[in-house]
Parts: C-alpha cells; structure tokens; sequence
C-alpha cells in the first residue's frame, strides 16, 4: 500500500542555491544578522518530514551562495539543470531555493529561457531558519505543495513566497525586513493554504513553451549593465559602462523612466556608438514607461522597457540580445514578454 501511494506521488526535485532559506544565525532572535548560504539541501528537506506527503522529494546542491553575488554564468548553470531535469521522465516538477535579493531576476530568466510546461518554482526566506517566526520551513512547503500539482503546468515560472503564489515575471522583492516582500504590481496568480492551491489568474505575457529563447541554444549572455538615476546625475556612469563594453544600458529612470537633460545628448551619442539603450522606470510600486512619453524614443533609437523593472530588464536585454541586436526587434520582445 505504501509503495502505491510512493508511486503515485509527483516526483519533486529541490535545486539549492542558497540564500537565507539555507542561512543561519548565532540566536533564535536573530532575525536579520546571520549568515547567508550555509544549510545544505539534505538538512533543508529532512527539517520539513511533512514533504513526503506532498511528493517524493530529493534534493541537489547546485551552489551555495547569497543571492547578491550570483553571476550569468551561475543563471546559465542553474538553467541548464533545470532544463535536463525537465526533459527527464521522472522528474514532474522543479523548486529552486534561491537567496531573495535576485530571485527575481533568476525567476524571470527562466521564465524566459526553459521550454516546459512542468512546474518550476523558486523560493527563498526573508529570514534564517534559526531565526523565531522562520519562513523558510512554509515556503518551501508550499512551494513543494506547486510544484507537485497538476494545476501549476504552462503558468511559466512561479514563486511561492508568504502564502501566495505569484508569477516569476511580475514579481519583485519590495521591502527587505518583512515576510511579506514579494509585490507584484499586477497582484499574485494565486494562493497555497495548507499544501493546496487555489488559483485566480493567468499570465498574460509569453513565457517557458511559448517563448522564442532556449537555454540549450544560449551559450554565453552579454553585458548588459544598468545606471540608475536622480537630481543632478551626470553621464559618467552611463560612459563608463558603455567604455567598459556594455552592448546595452538599462536606464533606471525617474518616474516614467525620465532622462535628464545632463544625461540626454550622452545617451543619444551611445545609441549612435552601437549600444542600445532601455528606458525602465525605478519607482517602488511598479514603473510603467512608454514609447515617446517624455523621450522621443523614435527619433533616438532607444527602447522602453515598458513594466519591467531595470533589473529585470536587464535580464530580457541579455537574453534578447542573444538573438537579435535590431532595436525594433528589442522593443517587440519588450512588449511580448
Ligand atoms: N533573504 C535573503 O535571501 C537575502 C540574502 N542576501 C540573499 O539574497 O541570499
């Protein structure tokens, strides 16, 4: 009887990377001093045994770091993984445990690049497992709980952080000490109360089977650097980037992804150069620049980033530039995804 029901749970697979969902504290009132990226992925699922009821769980550790220091070259490897775990027969879902300060980043490239429809599901903590009130334990829990349902299939990539379910393209980390971090702009797709699902929406945007990118055929990303804007900033920064070899520069603009008049003739003469340039937006909320609102985008070349934040954007500039450097293609691609 056992072995039946053994069999007829979702095969889960849990990729660590660490972050705080894998940190730890010298006490249990440490709840923002610790240490990043230190408990391995047997530790983590053996702390949760309630796991073996949702799914047949085992864990891999594909690195072990805090998520401000992740590198292209660490989102191609966790890309590749997660792509040769998804052709694999006995793997019916996928949940990476991922530091929060990028996870959306990591989120939304794979929402870009892996073509499945199986679940994929990143998670992490705001605060560390020895910490009182540990979120980490009912995150992945739930995260578990997604990707073992039937339900969580061709919604692209998603993120179950404090209960909600939320899309790996919207989502963004908004505050830095609360367990309720994770906003998007567009609302969460959905909830996960006590391992069951219960979903409201739909993305909107392409994503995983419907997307043009493919991590097996991307080799290498490109740089994509991002200058972040404010009273009285000057060009240096977006020069020194460019100089430094930068093929696009994300401008995190003021407001509607503004640019001053300091910094406009530097962008214009960037643009002429070859470097394409992407007007996002650094609000809190949720930016949302359009084409030739306040810029006259056309007459220079540049490209909005629509509701993308700048880091987000930077991660579609990467991957889109892998198969295009035409700016018209850009924006399409910006519009689309
Ligand atoms: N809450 C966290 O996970 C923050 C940590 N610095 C990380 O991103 O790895």
């Amino acid at each position: 009887k056992e072995a039946e029901t053994q069999t007829k749970l979702a095969n889960v697979v849990v990729l660590a990377t660490g972050g705080t969902i894998a940190g730890a504290g010298a006490s249990a009132a440490n709840s923002a001093t610790y240490q990043a990226a230190k408990v391995g992925v047997e530790q983590l699922i053996a702390g949760i045994p309630e796991l073996s009821k949702l799914a047949n769980v085992r864990g891999e550790q594909v690195m072990q770091i805090a998520s401000e220091s992740i590198t292209n070259d660490n989102l191609l490897q966790l890309g590749r993984r997660v792509a040769e775990l998804a052709d694999s027969k006995d793997v019916d879902g996928i949940v990476i445990t991922h530091g929060t300060d990028t996870l959306e980043e990591t989120a939304y490239f794979l929402n870009l690049v892996e073509k499945t429809d199986k679940p994929i599901i990143v998670v992490g903590s705001m605060r560390p497992g020895t910490a009182m009130s540990a979120d980490g334990m009912l995150n992945l829990y739930n995260a578990v709980a997604v990707a073992s349902s039937k339900e969580a299939r061709g919604k692209g990539v998603l993120v179950t952080m404090n209960d909600e379910i939320q899309s790996g393209r919207d989502v963004s980390k908004t505050i830095n000490i609360k367990t309720e971090a994770f906003k998007s702009a567009w609302g969460p797709m959905g909830m996960v109360v006590e391992g069951k699902s219960y979903w409201f929406r739909l993305p909107a945007k392409r994503h995983t089977m419907d997307s043009e990118f493919d991590i097996k055929n991307i080799k290498s990303l490109p740089d994509v650097e991002i200058a972040y804007s404010y009273g009285n900033v000057s060009d240096t920064a977006y020069k020194a980037l460019a100089q430094s070899g930068a093929k696009a520069i994300i401008h995190a603009g003021t407001g509607n992804g503004s640019v001053s008049s300091r910094v406009v003739p530097s962008l214009q003469a960037l643009r002429k150069d070859g470097v394409q340039i992407i007007r996002s937006s650094h609000v809190n909320a949720g930016g949302f620049v359009l084409r030739n609102a306040e810029q006259p985008d056309d007459k220079y070349d540049w490209v909005v980033a629509h509701d993308l934040n700048p880091q987000k954007a930077r991660i579609l500039a990467m991957v889109a530039l892998t198969k295009t450097n035409d700016s018209k293609e850009l924006q399409r691609m910006f519009w689309e995804y």
